[in-house]
């Protein structure tokens, strides 16, 4: 009996998927936390057993678990200017925020011995959190900014003693607006702290697949035979070098504390965070290009 009502309801799942954007908005995004929470419940005794406990190398048991669910939501990465990551040693990676998606690029181009920077409350997403907990990943009370900064000041001494890379969003939070929200500063301060380069990554935008507001999360183009959308990730080649030399060929030096504000010093003094955020915002708007073909052609042309 229970079996004759359990067919008209699987079969109302694709039909609504079929004629509702909304239901498969919401069916994906069900499907993505419900999935993320089960591959967690899978990776958290794979960690256990690996390291014992919180270890920043469970993040080798985490990418290779999560790498595959691109392939249920239909999305594909393209990544240009990978080898940059291989520099030797530790260095803070920046990037833009749009989405909890996110975590599918960055699993999908993440270094070895490389952990993020979260909000605190991410610990308390049941599996999820624990296996955030696992894979090194150091939270910040957003909230009491003195906490805060005491917690990345002994992470710059951690990436030095332990050799760990560190994956900060220095919007702080979440955007979708295209643009970049101004940089906290704290990444800059690690960096400077630990005296590692800076190397920033550009997601491309969602919007073409993805758009929270409006409740639209696509599953192919209208003729439905590809259901697939690309994520462009660009790369670029390890600025912190970079902004130093342009700073000393216009002998531009942090001003000395005795000067005052209206000094030339000062006046010319171009602080690294801001650089670094031209720099990306320059690189946001050429990925803004639908058209994959130009995307590649203008990541290349600005990759250097
Ligand atoms: C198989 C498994 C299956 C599934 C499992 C999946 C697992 C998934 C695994 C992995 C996924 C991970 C995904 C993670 C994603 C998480 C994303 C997020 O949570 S994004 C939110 C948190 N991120 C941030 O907030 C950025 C970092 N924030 C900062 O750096 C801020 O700067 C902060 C919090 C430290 C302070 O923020 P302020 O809002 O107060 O603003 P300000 O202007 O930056 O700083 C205020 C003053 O403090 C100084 N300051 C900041 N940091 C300092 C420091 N370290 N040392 C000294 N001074 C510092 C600054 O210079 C400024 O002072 P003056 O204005 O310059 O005088
Ligand atoms: C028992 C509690 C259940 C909570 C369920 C949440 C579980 C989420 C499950 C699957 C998604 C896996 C990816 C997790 C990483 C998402 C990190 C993220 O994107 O956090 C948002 C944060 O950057 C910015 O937050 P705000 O925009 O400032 O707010």
């Amino acid at each position: 009996m229970e079996v004759l009502w359990t067919v008209p309801l699987l079969l109302l799942i694709p039909l609504l998927m079929w004629t509702s954007s909304t239901f498969v908005f919401y069916f994906k995004k069900c499907f993505y936390v419900a999935y993320m929470m089960c591959l967690a419940l899978l990776a958290i005794p794979l960690c256990v057993l690996k390291s014992g406990g919180r270890d920043v190398e469970n993040m080798r048991i985490i990418r290779s678990l999560v790498r595959h669910v691109k392939y249920f939501l239909g999305l594909r990465f393209e990544v240009s200017g990978w080898e940059h990551l291989q520099t030797e040693g530790p260095y803070v990676i920046i990037s833009n925020h749009q989405s909890s998606l996110d975590v599918l690029g960055l699993m999908e181009i993440l270094p070895d011995r490389c952990t993020m920077i979260a909000k605190k409350e991410l610990v308390y997403a049941g599996t999820v959190g624990l296996v955030c907990w696992l894979g090194g990943i150091v939270f910040i009370n957003r909230k009491k900014t003195s906490d805060a900064k005491s917690v990345m000041t002994d992470a710059a001494k951690t990436m030095l003693d332990e050799q760990i890379r560190l994956w900060v969003f220095p919007e702080g939070t979440r955007n979708q607006r295209g643009d970049l929200l101004p940089f906290k500063k704290g990444a800059f301060h690690l960096a400077v702290q630990a005296q590692v380069p800076v190397i920033p990554i550009v997601f491309s935008s969602y919007s073409n697949f993805y758009l929270r507001k409006e409740k639209q999360f696509n599953s192919g183009n209208s003729s439905g035979l590809c259901s697939c959308f690309n994520v462009f990730l660009c790369v670029r080649r390890s600025s912190h070098a970079e902004v130093l030399s342009l700073l000393r060929r216009h002998q531009i030096e942090d001003p000395p504390k005795d000067r005052h504000e209206g000094d030339d010093v000062r006046r010319h003094h171009i602080p690294l965070r801001q650089i670094l955020q031209r720099d990306a915002l320059g690189l946001l708007e050429h990925l803004q290009l639908r058209n994959p073909e130009q995307r590649a052609d203008a990541a290349l042309n600005t990759n250097h």
